[in-house]
């Protein structure tokens, strides 16, 4: 027998993922060490404003200067919201919204914005997630597709890894029939300097299960995410 939350979702089954959940390492991390970190201390933050003030410094500034008396503050802050994803997990974001649904077709969440910043250069790169999951029997509130692209943009990426990383999770949480993720970015770290080459877009996809075994559900996917909605 199941019994109904408050927030009307499967007890069993929600009880279920987040047990699965709360035990899973921090896949957003490569050495454990990150998870760690939490970069909204604010020993963190002091530590930020030390650097920043160097960096200042070495770039021939003055960081007493009163337009950049607030600066180290500042962009400490807008550090720790940039990596936010660090501090947040799959479990807290989820939040229990996984529901029983009986629905076995693709669910696609397309044109889901990102800001990331890329690992080598610390320079944002942004663009749009397309989400997609063939479900079964249970469905993920769709906002979370979204939130989960959130949490891990909200570090150091690269392109790669952030697509896997989010395939991965959705994989996790719903273990659905399949799983389809692509990405498209244009990387400030190839735009405003290095090789300067505006207006390129780099394209990545995780396809993992009916996806990756079915050329016909691929090429659905595909499809779908081709054509813009007509609505704005
Ligand atoms: N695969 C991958 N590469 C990335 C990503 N973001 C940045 N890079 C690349 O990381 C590489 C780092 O190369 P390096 O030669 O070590 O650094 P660099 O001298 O700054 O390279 P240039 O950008 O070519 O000037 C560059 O080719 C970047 O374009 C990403 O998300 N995925
Ligand atoms: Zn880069």
């Amino acid at each position: 027998m199941t019994i109904a939350t408050s927030n009307g979702l499967n007890g069993n089954l929600s009880d279920t993922i987040n047990a699965r959940l709360s035990t899973r390492p921090d896949r957003n991390t490569h050495n454990g060490k990150a998870a760690e970190i939490h970069p909204t201390t604010e020993e963190n933050k002091e530590q930020m404003m030390d650097a920043v003030r160097n960096i200042l410094e070495a770039v021939g500034e003055d960081p007493e200067r009163e337009g950049l008396l607030k600066t180290p503050k500042r962009v400490a802050e807008a550090m720790q919201f940039l990596t936010q994803g660090y501090s947040q997990s799959l479990e807290t974001l989820v939040n229990g919204a996984i529901f029983d649904e009986g629905h076995n077709e693709m669910v696609l969440v397309r044109d889901i914005d990102f800001f990331s910043l890329c690992e080598h250069h610390m320079l944002p790169f942004m663009g749009r997630a397309h989400v997609a999951y063939i479900p079964n029997q249970k469905v993920v509130g769709l906002s979370k597709l979204a939130r989960i692209v959130e949490m891990y943009s909200r570090r150091l990426q690269v392109q790669e890894r952030l697509t896997r990383q989010i395939a991965e999770a959705i994989q996790e949480i719903l273990d659905p029939q399949g799983v389809a993720v692509v990405m498209e970015a244009t990387h400030m770290c190839m735009v405003m300097r290095g090789v300067q080459k505006p207006g390129s877009w780099t394209v990545t996809s995780a396809m993992l299960g009916v996806f990756q075994e079915e050329q016909k559900t691929r090429e659905e996917y595909l499809n779908l995410i081709r054509h813009k909605p007509n609505f704005f």
